[in-house]
């Protein structure tokens, strides 16, 4: 059999999420993210699709690091205003019945404790179609703003994500046995409490001495998504990621990425096939090759420079203002010089006004442009070659890029036999992604939180992750 291609769209709780300027287009709809029906039209639309998800990226903070101020991210909607994630679950919820519903939470801000709870809820009112996407944050003005002076280290980060979750599995796989909400109402007993155990978790970052405030969700942990690129991000993600994101820009380096992080997956104990991996592509699809590519053209008469730049310096932690923008980048200094022929594929004339141009439209993710014929071919050849399973779309103009997707890709991939035709069984998110049952499997370190025996008083050894 053809090896299936899976998409999950990739949009934000704010204007134009990587369309830089994008929000001036006479289409776009993104400046509508305040709107309830924005999110239900999106997530009928995609279900219509057959998407495996709407995942909802986040940041906490702003992007202040081009020229040193808010002025450009500001002026050009750069993923501020920015609205809360969690709060969409719901209404998406309500309005579909197989799309899962990916959040972005950072490990960097709020204590596991309150967190699980808001994850638990979730994933209760979802009937278990949440997923959460563990990320440890980039934006330094995120960390000013709740009383930090500033990110932990990059690799403390990742250290303090690891007892972050060892929290969380204790709170939502270990603290509550499957058996103790029994509602009976004859005896009086809603919960036995000798079936629902204090944590005891006392670590390096947190002290969490009692017990979870939800009962048992559906999925208990909700479904686990990653983004770490770094050597302590895919070790990160090799032990707890169900679902990786990725952004690639060559076919190689992708299939490196998915050669080298299967591996690592397998020496932790899992199966290669317990993670899938999607890298982050932009479709801009149409019913022919000239017709696609006059609608690219046309949505770049709108893009921002500043935007872009703002983002990609909030990225990257490199202040781009101060540097010229039309040099070719071999006469900038490092590390701006090698960051643009990161993208410029050997074409040397490249400016940061060109990369700029090309982080406007699907931040900076590939961009495949054409018929859903040549787009198909083009999914399907990176599919096929790097091993990745499927792709993280991105938007131009919301909802127009989606609903192109959906009317000529779908229908072009399904005839090749390479979509799927209708939604797997299951009723939650994990079911549907992997064809077995709602819960972590065994294979998974957050196992090792639930059996009860480990709550009791006499317990004495602290399984690490
Ligand atoms: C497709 C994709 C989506 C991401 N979404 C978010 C996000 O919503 N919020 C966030 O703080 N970081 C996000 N990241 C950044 C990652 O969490 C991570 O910081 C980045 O990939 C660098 O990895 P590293 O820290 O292991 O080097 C995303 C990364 C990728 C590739």
């Amino acid at each position: 059999m053809k090896k299936q291609i899976r998409l999950n769209a990739f949009e934000m709780n704010c204007v134009g999420h990587q369309a830089s300027g994008l929000w001036r287009h006479p289409r776009d709809r993104s400046w509508q993210y305040k709107d309830l029906s924005y999110w239900t039209e999106l997530a009928r639309l995609l279900e219509r699709g057959l998407f495996d998800g709407l995942f909802i990226a986040d940041v906490i903070g702003y992007y202040d690091v081009y020229g040193g101020n808010t002025e450009a991210a500001l002026r050009d909607a750069a993923q501020i205003p920015l609205n809360d994630p969690l709060q969409l679950i719901a209404p998406v919820a309500m309005v579909t019945e197989h799309l899962g519903i990916g959040v972005t939470i950072s490990t960097s801000y709020e204590h596991p404790y309150t967190f699980a709870r808001r994850l638990a809820t979730a994933d209760h009112l979802s009937g278990g179609r949440v997923g959460w996407n563990i990320v440890t944050s980039y934006l330094d003005s995120g960390a000013r703003n709740t009383g930090q002076q500033a990110l932990l280290e990059h690799d403390a980060r990742y250290q303090r994500a690891a007892e972050y979750m060892e929290v969380v599995y204790k709170l939502l796989e270990g603290s509550w046995e499957q058996a103790a909400v029994v509602r009976d109402k004859e005896k009086g007993i809603f919960a036995h409490p000798e079936k629902v155990h204090p944590i005891r978790h006392h670590g390096e970052h947190f002290r969490v001495p009692g017990v979870q405030m939800s009962e048992p969700s559906p999925q208990r942990t909700p479904l686990l998504f990653q983004a770490g690129s770094s050597g302590a991000g895919v070790n990160f993600a090799s032990r707890h990621a169900e679902s990786v994101f990725v952004n690639s820009h060559t076919l190689s380096g992708l299939k490196s990425y998915v050669a080298s992080l299967r591996e690592q997956v397998i020496a932790n104990g899992r199966q290669g096939s317990d993670v899938l991996v999607y890298t982050l592509v932009t479709v801009i699809v149409e019913e022919t090759d000239e017709k696609a590519q006059q609608k690219y053209e046309e949505y770049q008469r709108y893009i921002s420079r500043p935007g872009a730049l703002a983002l990609i310096s909030g990225w990257t932690g490199l202040d781009l203002a101060a540097l010229p923008h039309d040099v070719p980048y071999p006469q900038l200094p490092e590390p701006a010089s090698g960051l643009v022929a990161r993208f410029a594929a050997g074409d040397t004339s490249w400016t940061l006004n060109d990369l700029a141009d090309y982080g406007a439209i699907g931040g900076l993710g590939q961009v495949f442009v054409g018929s859903a014929s040549t787009v198909a071919d083009k999914l399907q050849q990176w599919v096929e070659e790097s091993d990745v399973d499927g792709f993280n779309l991105s938007y131009v103009v919301a909802h127009e890029t989606f609903n192109d997707v959906v009317k000529w890709l779908v229908p072009e991939l399904q005839r090749r036999g390479v979509y799927r035709t209708h939604y797997p069984q299951g009723k939650t998110l994990r079911e549907k992604m992997f064809g077995r049952g709602p819960l972590l499997p065994e294979s998974h370190p957050a196992n090792a939180y639930r059996d009860p025996a480990r709550y009791t008083d006499d317990f004495k050894q602290e399984v690490k992750l």
